[in-house]
């Protein structure tokens, strides 16, 4: 059934891996990856739920595969054996980096993970990777067969033009070997009526230098709410108990990029750049001018936090009367 359709396929497919969610909503990644897709051929979005096929045709999929029940590395299989795509590509996600991998080791592909965006060069897909605080770019591509990639969430800006409804039903084969299982999803209780950190737009971040917890709340709390940012933090902040980990940004917490990221008193060591340097603009109060986050900073101000901050929030308050 599939290979009768194979022939009305666009030229240049490129399969989108849609990885279900322990709630059953739409993986908030879905736009941005179809986007980032697009940018290389023509998005084909692989999903288990019906539910979901308008809103991906709306982010811009040519053609939405259904493989309700299966397994999604069995599925994603499935569909690459009717495609035979340019890329896979995958969230980078707790759920979506586990299914590429397995994906790319059960089919021998070039897994390249945490891209920052796919573009198109004289020999196919190659993929753009930000490192070590964004202090290196690296461009990576296959050696043989399509890459299966890993996309960072938040990096890429494209999105595709919302595209016709177009759906299958894709045969996936029974797959007896072993896959990872969800035993329990514990939701994480939200403590803050703030944006979510991971997706806000805007994230004001404070350093260890705010000095108590009633501080950090004060200033970065303050600013965060004067703009409706997100409040993150770095380890620092965090391990001095100013601040919970779920707000910790960097290495060993979550990666953010969002339009607007404002640094209040961050030195800027690399384990914390790498968590928030594809920050479309970075803004950086440090009272040291040579402190490192002014490297990757667009917009510095050299100055006493305790002096700079609160006038800011003052401003921002009587212009949001
Ligand atoms: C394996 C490993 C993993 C790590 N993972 C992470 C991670 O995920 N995220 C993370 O953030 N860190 C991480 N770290 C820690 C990281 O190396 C840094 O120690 C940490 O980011 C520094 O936090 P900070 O900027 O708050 O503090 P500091 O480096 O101490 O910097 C404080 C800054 O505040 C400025 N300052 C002080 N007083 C004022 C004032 N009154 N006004 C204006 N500026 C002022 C100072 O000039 C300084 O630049 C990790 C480290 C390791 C080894």
């Amino acid at each position: 059934m599939i290979s009768e359709k194979i022939s009305e396929n666009s030229g240049n497919p490129v399969l989108v891996v849609v990885p279900p969610t322990h709630d059953g909503s739409l993986d908030l990644a879905a736009a941005e990856l179809i986007g980032a897709a697009s940018a290389v051929g023509d998005p084909i979005a692989l999903t288990d739920s019906e539910a979901h096929a308008e809103a991906l045709a709306g982010f811009g999929a040519t053609r939405v595969l259904l493989a309700p029940g299966a397994d999604v590395v069995a599925a994603t299989a499935a569909a690459y054996d009717a495609y035979f795509p340019a890329a896979v590509v995958f969230p980078h996600s707790v759920r979506g980096r586990e299914a590429a991998a397995r994906f790319a080791a059960r089919s021998r592909k070039a897994l390249l993970t945490d891209a920052t965006g796919l573009r198109t060069d004289a020999e196919g897909v190659v993929t753009d990777h930000s490192n070590y605080g964004g202090a290196y770019t690296a461009v990576a591509a296959a050696t043989h067969s399509a890459p299966v990639v890993t996309v960072r969430p938040g990096s890429v800006d494209k999105r595709a033009e919302p595209a016709e409804l177009r759906v299958e039903v894709l045969e996936v084969e029974p797959d007896e070997r072993r896959a990872a299982r969800v035993v329990e999803v514990t939701p994480t209780e939200r403590t803050s009526p703030r944006p979510d950190l991971v997706t806000a737009d805007k994230v004001v971040a404070g350093g260890v230098s705010l000095g108590s917890e009633e501080m950090f709340e004060e200033l970065v709390g303050g600013l965060a709410d004067a703009l409706g940012a997100a409040v993150g933090a770095t380890r620092s902040a965090v391990d001095e108990g100013q601040v919970p980990y779920e707000a910790q940004i960097g290495q060993t917490g979550v990666l953010v990029s969002p339009k607007l990221y404002i640094a209040v008193g961050i030195s800027g060591a690399v384990q914390h750049l790498v968590g928030m340097q594809t920050s479309d603009t970075i803004v950086a109060i440090n009272n040291d001018a040579d402190a490192p986050i002014f490297e990757v900073a667009d917009f510095g101000i050299v100055g006493d936090i305790f002096d700079v901050v609160p006038q800011i929030i003052a401003e921002l308050e009587a212009r949001n009367r």
